[in-house]
């Protein structure tokens, strides 16, 4: 599903943020990437969703080279990527309802199709007596709730978190870990960037550690 060979990326010249980084995830799998700050976390997932291109390497996902994507492809290998952003980026001035609906609106779905899995999608989280308030009345847990929502409403293929528990409390983790879990099941295919030891250890899931931009340890023992 998603494969790296050789991948290097430089954000400026002399410093490499990733270092002939070669990675294969099977479809369905679900790996955490972890390591410290710097290490290149974040930059492996936007490389996965075309935010990026690699200085030096391939990636391929879902079968579809991304350093040869044009710029008007890349929407294209969008539509079958859920992400969740580090900061959440939800729209302030939209509701709960508004903010997940765009996935699918972008998708071309009819609004009568789109109020009934959008609806179904935050029952699931919870948070179906939340659907008309803006994000900022929302609690942590609930934006995050909230961007997992948006990142799931259509199945995708794949999805990407950059820290989703960072600044959730136990049981909140516990809750967003669960969601990842259950989509997984259904057959999403999982890659969570963050340092939650915590999490990463309740998980029982493939473990990549990066280090100042090289993959040290993998877990998975066929990589
Ligand atoms: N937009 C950018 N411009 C220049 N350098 C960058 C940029 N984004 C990241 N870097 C550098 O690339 C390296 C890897 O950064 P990256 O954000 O991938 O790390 P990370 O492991 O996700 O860190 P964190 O856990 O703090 O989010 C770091 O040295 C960082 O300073």
């Amino acid at each position: 599903m998603i494969e790296f060979h050789n991948v290097s990326m430089s954000y400026q010249r002399d410093t490499a943020a990733l270092n002939d980084v070669s990675l294969k995830v099977p479809k369905g799998d679900f790996v955490f990437v972890t390591g410290s700050s710097g290490a290149g976390k974040s930059t492996l997932l936007r490389l996965i969703y075309g935010a990026l291109t690699p200085s030096k390497g391939q990636v391929i996902v879902d079968g579809q080279n991304i350093t040869r994507l044009t710029r008007s492809q890349i929407p294209y290998l969008r539509r079958n990527i859920g992400v969740v952003f580090q900061d959440f980026k939800l729209l302030p001035n939209r509701t709960v309802l508004e903010n997940v609906a765009i996935t699918l609106e972008v998708l071309g779905w009819g609004k009568r199709d789109i109020g009934k899995k959008v609806y179904h999608m935050l029952k699931q989280m919870g948070l179906e007596h939340k659907i008309n308030a803006t994000p900022l009345r929302l609690s942590g847990g609930e934006q995050q709730r909230v961007a997992l929502a948006r990142a799931l409403v259509n199945d995708p293929k794949i999805l990407l978190a950059d820290e989703p528990t960072g600044n959730l409390d136990d049981e909140n983790k516990e809750q967003i870990i669960s969601i990842f879990r259950e989509a997984n099941i259904r057959g999403t295919t999982v890659v969570v960037a963050t340092h939650d030891r915590r999490v990463i250890d309740s998980s029982h899931k493939r473990v990549v550690r990066l280090e100042s931009g090289r993959i040290v340890e993998d877990s998975d023992v066929s990589n």
